[in-house]
């Protein structure tokens, strides 16, 4: 195994492939569905018509010259990209380009009335207010007698499998299936405690992933910690626009925190928690470009890279932010995790339901296992999950 490994950048170009599914079929129903989500006027009926004619079928459009970030775009290989089609680029690429130009379509940077409105947030907010958030917050309490170890394992488990709420999967693959068997793939999380100082003064970097119910146990696995005294301070990294549909935004944070401290017993403590560890600095929410950005996390700009590089852990979560972390590849299964995220500036451990084909960190028995039990299946269908970490 080289020390630097490499491996065939994912395209979408292979019709049947999930990639390709996501293109053609996903992201015309998303249009569709923020079309149908507000009471839009004709430009932006037009414009999402525009869209929607040119995501699944045209060729990669520039953003407008008076686009605010266009040249962030460019250094990130706009001027390359435009003209070929969407399933000859990079498949991460083609998926991030695509949710600006839906927030172009739906005019959120203005200037006009629709300027700021996330397409997404009623989604969002739906969640919040389902009784399952309630259930899981009320499930809390019941955590209160367990020994600490065992209430820590709990709540990382909860951020685990928050993942597995998320929008986006939830439109084209009908919610979550059959409990998994087994249901973790990798599990380095002892590992993972090891690294939070004894002296309770590192940083945690949590680079999060979804709103909602994702972001909420997120949230109160933050609270814990800083709680316990396990973590001195926290940086929580959402995304400086909706993204992914259900991806979190400062906004969200707000939602899911005023969510929490509504709530009753322990969730409404530590709700509060965190607001005070807001207002004191010990919890600091970055909004950085870089997130909602189309390129590996290889390709960290310096002062991002500058800032992760204090952590003494950082969580990144989700599907998305593991093929960012390991790069959107076609690893084979069995590729040391620790290789593709040597890269990575601080000790990293990836929380992931497994929603894409790129894994990487598995033993061949595991490989083989899953692949005689499920075929391809157990790669994509949300089913299984992973802690992998990096020390
Ligand atoms: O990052 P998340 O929220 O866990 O998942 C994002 C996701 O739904 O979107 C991509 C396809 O569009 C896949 O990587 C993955 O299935």
């Amino acid at each position: 195994m080289p020390a630097t490994p490499t491996a065939p950048v994912i395209l979408g170009d292979e019709p049947g492939s999930f990639p390709h599914s996501v293109l053609a079929e996903r992201h015309p129903a998303i249009v569709r569905q923020v079309r149908d989500a507000f009471p839009y006027d004709p430009t932006r009926h037009r414009a999402l018509d525009a869209l929607l004619a040119n995501c699944a079928d045209g060729a990669v459009e520039p953003l407008a010259a008076t686009a605010h970030d266009r040249d962030l775009w460019s250094a990130w290989g706009l001027g390359a990209h435009t003209g070929r089609s969407w399933y000859d680029i990079p498949w991460l690429w083609s998926e991030s380009y695509f949710y600006r130009r839906l927030l172009d379509a739906v005019g959120y940077f203005g200037p006009g009335p629709w300027q700021g409105i996330d397409p997404f947030r009623p989604c969002k907010l739906a969640e919040l207010d389902a009784p399952e958030t309630g259930e899981e917050l009320a499930a809390l309490d019941g955590l209160a007698d367990l020994p600490a170890a065992e209430q820590a394992r709990a709540l990382l488990h909860g951020s685990l499998w928050g993942n597995r709420a998320d929008l986006g999967f939830r439109l084209s693959g009908g919610g979550a299936a059959a409990e998994p068997v087994p249901a973790l793939v990798a599990d380095d999380s002892d590992a993972l405690w090891s690294l939070l100082p004894s002296d309770g003064a590192g940083t945690l970097c949590l680079i999060a992933d979804n709103a909602g119910r994702e972001l909420v146990p997120d949230l109160l696995l933050v609270a814990h910690l800083l709680e316990r005294g396990r973590v001195g301070r926290a940086v929580l990294h959402v995304k400086p626009y909706p993204y992914y549909v259900s991806d979190a935004t400062t906004a969200d944070v707000v939602d899911a925190l005023t969510r929490l401290v509504r709530a009753e017993g322990r969730a409404a403590g530590y709700g509060s928690l965190l607001w005070s560890a807001m207002a004191d600095g010990t919890l600091t929410v970055r909004a950085h470009p870089f997130s909602a950005g189309p390129l590996p996390y290889a390709d960290l700009p310096a002062d991002l890279r500058a800032e992760l590089a204090t952590a003494a852990l950082t969580v990144v979560k989700g599907d998305l932010n593991y093929r960012r972390l390991v790069g959107d590849r076609r690893w084979p299964a069995t590729t040391p995790f620790a290789d593709v995220t040597a890269h990575f500036p601080s000790p990293v451990a990836a929380l992931r339901t497994l929603k894409s084909d790129v894994v990487t960190g598995l033993t061949p028995a595991t490989e083989a296992a899953l692949d005689a039990a499920e075929g391809p299946r157990w790669r994509t269908g949300g089913t299984h999950a992973l802690i992998q970490v990096r020390p």
